[in-house]
Parts: C-alpha cells; structure tokens; sequence
C-alpha cells in the first residue's frame, strides 16, 4: 500500500473537526500540539513532519510559532508544495520565498467579508456615536452626577457625511452594502483601479489619496497588508485628513503607523477609532486602549461560528485540491498558477 501524503495542521481545529477527519481518506493528518513553539516547530520539520506535503495554518500559529517568514520557509522540508491559509489577509506568510520554493500558498478570499464587514459597522457606528466611552463611564458609575450619555461625549450621524472607503475589494464593498441606508451624504472610495459601475454603485472614485482623505469625514481601511500599504496611513497623511475625522481599521493594523495616529489622537485631529487590528498583535500600545473615543476589539472580525466553519472548510478544500489536482483552489492573487507550469 503506498504511503499518504502528510498533511500539517498547525492552527487550533474549531468547529471543522469533521473535515480534518475526512481528509483522513487520503492524506494522513498530523494536527501540531498548541505547546509547539518556533525552535520546536523548526525541529519537528527535520524530524517527524519531515515529509510533510501541505501545511493548513492561519493566525494563532503566528502566536505559536511566528510568521512564515524567509527564515522559517528556509526550514520547509522539501517535499511542502502547498500552504492553505485560513484567513483572507495572507501577509504572516512571505510570499516571494514561498514562490522561489515553487509552493503554492492559498487564502480565504470571500468567506470572511460578511463577518468582517459586520464589525467594521460595528466599530464604524460605535466609533461616531462614542458609544465606548458610554459604556466606561456607565460602568464607572458617572451617570448619576453627569448626566446625559454618562457625560460622554454627543458623537454624530451619517447623514451628510463623507464615508471613504480605502480599498475597495470583497470586505469594502460589503461593508458599503451595509452602510448604505443610513444615509452618508457621499460614498468616496481609494482602490488600486476604478470598478465597474456595477461594483461601483454609485460610489465615487477618487484616484488620489490625498485628495481622498481630505474629503472624508469617516475613513474605513478594508485594504490587505502588503509591501505597499504597509504605513499607507502615516503621519503626513493625517495630516491631510479633516479636523475631527473617524477612523475605522479591519485590515491590518500596520496598514496605520500607530504612533502617528496616537499622535493625532492626543491632538484631537482624529475624533474617534474603532479598531479591530494593532501594528504589533496580539500586543497593543496601552495609551491607545485609554483613549475613551477608542473603541477597540482584539481581531475578532471573522470571529463567527459559521465564518470559522466556512474557513476552514475552504483550508481543507484547497489541501484536498492540491493533493488531488496538484492545483490549490483560491492560489493568492501575487502567486500565479503560470508560475508554477500549471
Ligand atoms: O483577519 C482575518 C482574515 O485575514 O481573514
């Protein structure tokens, strides 16, 4: 009987046991014990994952055992052909060393964008009413002597307002979707191409990111983290945005220099956040979390029972593609299959 190929999976199984079980008809799965931490990890790909052919991992192995930087794929056995990643942003794994090695990374694309475009609106809403700082001062027991809202501060409506969505792809455009009946005065959005009108609906195009943030009163980063938006949203750039403008992030936190926008926090220029993600995860500067106009969630955008499910259904489905097919599903848009002679 020939061997089954070995299949890694280095991220916690949540409600898709099921689905590691069955890939089990023709791979042999080995599921890394949550001790394992990077200089174990590098040993065990000498050792016993030595032969090791797909890798499903995703956020909570960075905790364990780092990003799949150029270091870490330098330990890769050999024989690794695929990494199916669960998660939409794909930026914990080096892509052009995965691609020198001739390994196919995939993604999450599609899956995640309604469970992350409900907490963007969440943290949108939350961030212009300042329903955070209610919530402290209620608990502080300041209603009594302060009067309206706990003596937080009166936030503002969408109505008439700019909303200007930077990137424009699956999650800011559901994310628009959402946030369409509550009457913004104008949608503006800033995406590496202008969409079809279809995609567009009726949004407007701003083709200069200057231009785009001195127009918005709320700004809503759906972009991913790559070499190009890293720091996109600096201190130059917030200097060119309105007095008094909202900022929302369920990209990636180093999409924002943070201390640039500490900065502009301190001064009053940014009126409120509501931020899913930090620069330096699963670490967050404390200064920032005591602003009371912050209202802060710890990257829980795709935290769903459902989202979770179809994650990592579509982590196994690319595995199984790749061990069958020799062709991941959802390959990440900078990898090409033509690279590969596929
Ligand atoms: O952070 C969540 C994702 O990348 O899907």
């Amino acid at each position: 009987m020939t061997k089954k190929p070995l299949v890694l999976h280095t991220e916690p199984t949540t409600f898709g046991q099921q689905l590691w079980d069955d890939l089990e008809e023709i791979a042999e799965v080995v599921h890394m014990p949550e001790t394992t931490d990077r200089e174990q990890f590098i040993k065990d790909l000498k050792g016993k994952y030595s032969e090791c052919v797909a890798i499903g991992r995703g956020y909570i192995t960075n905790h364990r055992v780092g990003l799949f930087d150029e270091e870490l794929i330098s330990h890769l056995p050999p024989s690794v052909a695929y990494i199916s990643h669960q998660g939409a942003g794909y930026d914990a794994n080096d892509v052009a060393a995965l691609s020198k090695r001739g390994i196919q990374l995939a993604n999450c694309p599609g899956v995640v964008s309604a469970a992350t475009a409900d907490t963007n609106v969440f943290l949108m809403l939350g961030a212009m009413r300042n329903f955070d700082s209610s919530r402290r001062n209620l608990e502080a027991g300041m209603w009594p002597t302060t009067g309206s809202g706990a003596g937080s501060k009166i936030g503002i409506s969408p109505q008439g307002k700019v909303l200007g969505i930077l990137g424009m792809g699956a999650i800011g455009r559901e994310v628009r979707d959402r946030v369409l009946p509550f009457g913004f005065g104008k949608i503006i959005y800033y995406n590496r191409s202008r969409l079809s009108p279809e995609l567009e609906k009726g949004c407007e195009y701003i083709d200069n990111l200057d231009d785009f943030v001195a127009q918005a009163d709320v700004i809503s980063i759906n972009c991913p983290l790559n070499k190009s938006t890293f720091h996109l949203v600096d201190d130059a750039l917030f200097s060119k945005m309105k007095e008094g403008v909202v900022i929302v992030n369920t990209g990636r936190g180093a999409i924002i220099d943070e201390s640039a926008m500490i900065k502009h926090l301190r001064s009053g220029k940014i009126r409120a956040a509501g931020l899913d993600v930090f620069e330096n995860e699963p670490y967050v500067n404390t200064e920032l979390l005591q602003f009371e106009n912050v209202l802060a969630t710890p990257h829980v955008g795709t935290s769903t029972e459902q989202t979770f499910y179809d994650m990592e259904k579509l982590v196994v489905d690319n595995i199984r593609a790749g061990l069958t097919t020799g062709k991941v599903l959802t390959l990440v848009p900078d990898q090409k299959f033509e690279d590969f002679g596929l």
